[in-house]
């Protein structure tokens, strides 16, 4: 069997750099190129990779994955930043390129992934639920893509069905004090040395409150889930959100 050809931008950073072992490492695949910022795309189509691994910046991404869905190259992404506007651009670009596929992924650790899921099952029985992320302090953005999607996904679930807003307070002495506001679900970011990736999601009810809290202690924990996104996009074509969609968690 011909192994996938695989290429990774961001090839220089925390994740990409751990990203390009692991391809290298993987059987089924060869790493056909690993670029950094001011790499030319070209590399792409020259050493024909068939798969990009996307893990560059917010600034870069969509520049990245137009070049990559206008030559016909499948996208694995964990780059943040998203938003419905920029998801509306990639559908217009993958419906010229109808073969294409393109995963973008907040988090490829099943156990983020999992958190998520178990977040949403609970938020609809808590009066109150929150999200902490937590995170080393180079990270790019603020609030972590996975908080922002997990708090989607709890305000979905409420919303589906029909719980009431959550109490909040009424005065708040200074800007940020509860966090920001995404969908109506308070999230909180922390930047700490000694970090790496965290979460938690409180929820909160009469007499009692259920904590549910995932730690990523190495970069190692994304790549089982970057290499399966890798492998199942080939024959996926549009846009998956999520790597959920590439499991079976019932
Ligand atoms: N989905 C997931 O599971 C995960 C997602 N992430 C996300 O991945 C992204 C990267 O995180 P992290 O590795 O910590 O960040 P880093 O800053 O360590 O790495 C980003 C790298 O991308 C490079 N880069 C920027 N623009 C381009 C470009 N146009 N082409 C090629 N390379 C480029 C940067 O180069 P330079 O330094 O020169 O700018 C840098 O080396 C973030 O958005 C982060 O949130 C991170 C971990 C897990
Ligand atoms: O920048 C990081 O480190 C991470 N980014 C992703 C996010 O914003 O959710 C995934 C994970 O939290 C690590």
């Amino acid at each position: 069997m011909s192994k996938l050809r695989v290429a990774v931008l961001g090839a220089k950073g925390r994740i990409g750099s751990e990203a390009v072992r692991a391809v290298d490492a993987a059987d089924d695949m060869e790493l056909v190129a690993a670029l950094g910022r001011g790499d030319g795309l070209e590399t792409l189509v020259e050493t024909g990779a068939q798969v990009v691994v996307e893990l560059t910046t917010p600034d870069s991404v969509m520049g990245n994955l137009d070049f990559c869905v206008r030559h016909g190259i499948h996208a694995v992404v964990g780059t943040t930043g998203w938003t419905d506007e920029r998801l509306a651009q990639l559908n217009t670009s993958l419906a010229a390129s109808p073969e294409t596929g393109v995963l973008i992924a907040p988090n490829f650790s099943i156990g983020a992934v999992l958190t998520m899921k178990f977040a949403e099952v609970a938020a609809p029985y808590f009066e109150s639920v929150e999200v902490v992320e937590l995170h080393h302090p180079n990270k790019v953005d603020a609030p972590s893509g996975t908080a922002t999607r997990t708090a989607q996904l709890i305000a979905a679930a409420r919303e589906r069905a029909g719980s009431a807003p959550q109490p909040d307070a009424t005065v708040t002495a200074l800007d940020g004090a509860r966090g920001a506001n995404v969908d109506g679900v308070p999230v909180h970011a922390v930047r700490l040395r000694g970090l790496l990736a965290h979460q938690e999601v409180l929820l909160g009810g009469e007499g009692e409150t259920l904590t549910i809290r995932h730690d990523s202690l190495h970069h190692s924990s994304f790549m089982p889930g970057i290499l399966l996104g890798v492998r199942r996009v080939v024959t996926t074509p549009g846009l998956t959100f999520g790597l959920e969609n590439f499991l079976d968690l019932g």
